[in-house]
Parts: C-alpha cells; structure tokens; sequence
C-alpha cells in the first residue's frame, strides 16, 4: 500500500512546474507527494511556494526546504494536490480522514487546478462507507451532534487514542457520521452547509478534475472529469 501511495505521490509531482505556488495536501498519501517535491527543490533546483492545508503538513514542508506562504498572501493557488478517502464515480469525495478538511477545502477553493492521489481501495460507487468528517465549532456542538442523531446520521464525536475530542488545527471538533452509504451527496452537503454550528464538511462535490489511482500491480490511471 505504502509503494502504492508513493508511486501517486511522485506521479502528481510531474504536474508540478517551476514558479508554480502548490497547495500541499494531508495525509500519507499527500506526504509522498510533499516528499517528492522536496527532493526536486534540493536535486532539482524547483523553484516553488507552498500553501499548506494543515500544520503537520508545514511541518514536513519546512524540514524539507519548501518555501512556504500564507493563503492570504498569494493571490491565487496555481495547483493544490491532496488525498481522499473516498472517491465516486461523478468524481465527488470525502475528505477529512486526517482532521484536515477545512483548511484543505479553502485551499481547494482558491487552487485553479486540484488534483487527488489514492490507490483504487478508494474508488467507490457510492460514497459514505467511509464515515463523513463534519467540522463543527465546539459551543453548541452536543446539539449539534444531537440534531445528527434526531436525522438518523448515526453521529460519532471523534476522539484520539486516550478518549479525548480531537481538536482541528482550526480549534474545532469533528463528527464522524457513519452513513454505510450516500445516496445524494448533493442534498447532504447543502443540509449541513445550512446547519449552524457546522464550519465545514468533508464532502468535496463537484470540485476535483483529476485523480491519480494506482492498484496493487504498480498500474497508474489518470481519470479526469470535464467540469
Ligand atoms: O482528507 C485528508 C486529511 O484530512 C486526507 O487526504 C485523507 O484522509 C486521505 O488520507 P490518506 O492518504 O492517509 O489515506
């Protein structure tokens, strides 16, 4: 799986051109990628800014020599590549397995291309096997977590190894909601785009135009969606 991921990894990081600002993605796929890119900034000479989508991820951009900048001092994000959890056929996703989703959303958002790297464990029909993240802001979240529960949305509060709520870069709580399956991604997001007390979610609709899926026997398949 490891070799997998890499193999994404280094293939996303051919779309990478000097002088390009990269959005920097999270999780161990994403990291493979943030890897290859700093070894082209120190064998290479890549000349590149990043934008990073969490504070694990700066990390590792730093210790790497990445030039980093804020989101809000460029104007724009040529390129942001990140992993997924889940990806359907329409191309939508879920994200946020690593706690990530909102600042990988707001890079997303303002990134003229975005490209996702997954090995094909994560290629679905329908989406929602995977529990979708939801980032919500901790006054109020128990009612929030009980008006999930009153929808049948079979909440869980995301907690670390010790029971403790995990806290979001962003200084939120998540709530898993374990759904089995999504049947209109659609109507779910606009639903919790609309419920106070929610800061983000992890369905990503409608906004990647590439994936980069690798199997098991090395093969690399480049699926695009003309939006
Ligand atoms: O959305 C994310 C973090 O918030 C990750 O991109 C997603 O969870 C995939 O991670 P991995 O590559 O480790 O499977």
């Amino acid at each position: 799986m490891e070799n997998i991921k890499k193999i994404v990894g280094i293939e996303a990081a051919k779309f990478v051109k000097d002088g390009m600002i990269v959005g920097l993605g999270t999780g161990s796929t994403a990291a493979f990628f943030v890897e290859e890119l700093g070894r082209r900034v120190a064998q290479e000479n890549l000349q590149i800014t990043g934008v990073t989508t969490s504070s694990v991820t700066s990390e590792q951009a730093k210790r790497l020599g990445i030039a980093l900048k804020d989101i809000d001092d460029v104007a724009y994000i040529d390129l942001t590549v990140d992993g997924a959890d889940e990806v359907d056929l329409d191309l939508n996703g879920i994200k946020g397995g690593g706690a990530a989703l909102l600042m990988e959303k707001i890079v997303a958002t303002y990134s003229k291309d975005y490209i996702w790297i997954a090995d094909d464990s994560k290629m679905v029909k329908h989406l929602g096997a995977f529990p979708l993240p939801v980032e919500v802001v901790t006054f109020g979240s128990g009612q929030v977590f009980r008006l999930f529960e009153t929808l049948g949305f079979n909440p869980r509060l995301r907690v670390d190894a010790n029971d403790v709520a995990v806290v979001t870069d962003m200084g939120n709580y998540i709530i898993d909601l374990h759904m089995k399956e999504i049947k209109e991604p659609q109507r779910l997001a606009k639903l919790l785009d609309e419920t106070v007390g929610v800061v983000e979610h992890g369905l990503f609709n409608d906004m990647v135009k590439t994936v980069i899926v690798g199997s098991a026997d090395g093969n690399v398949k480049i699926i695009t969606n003309n939006l």
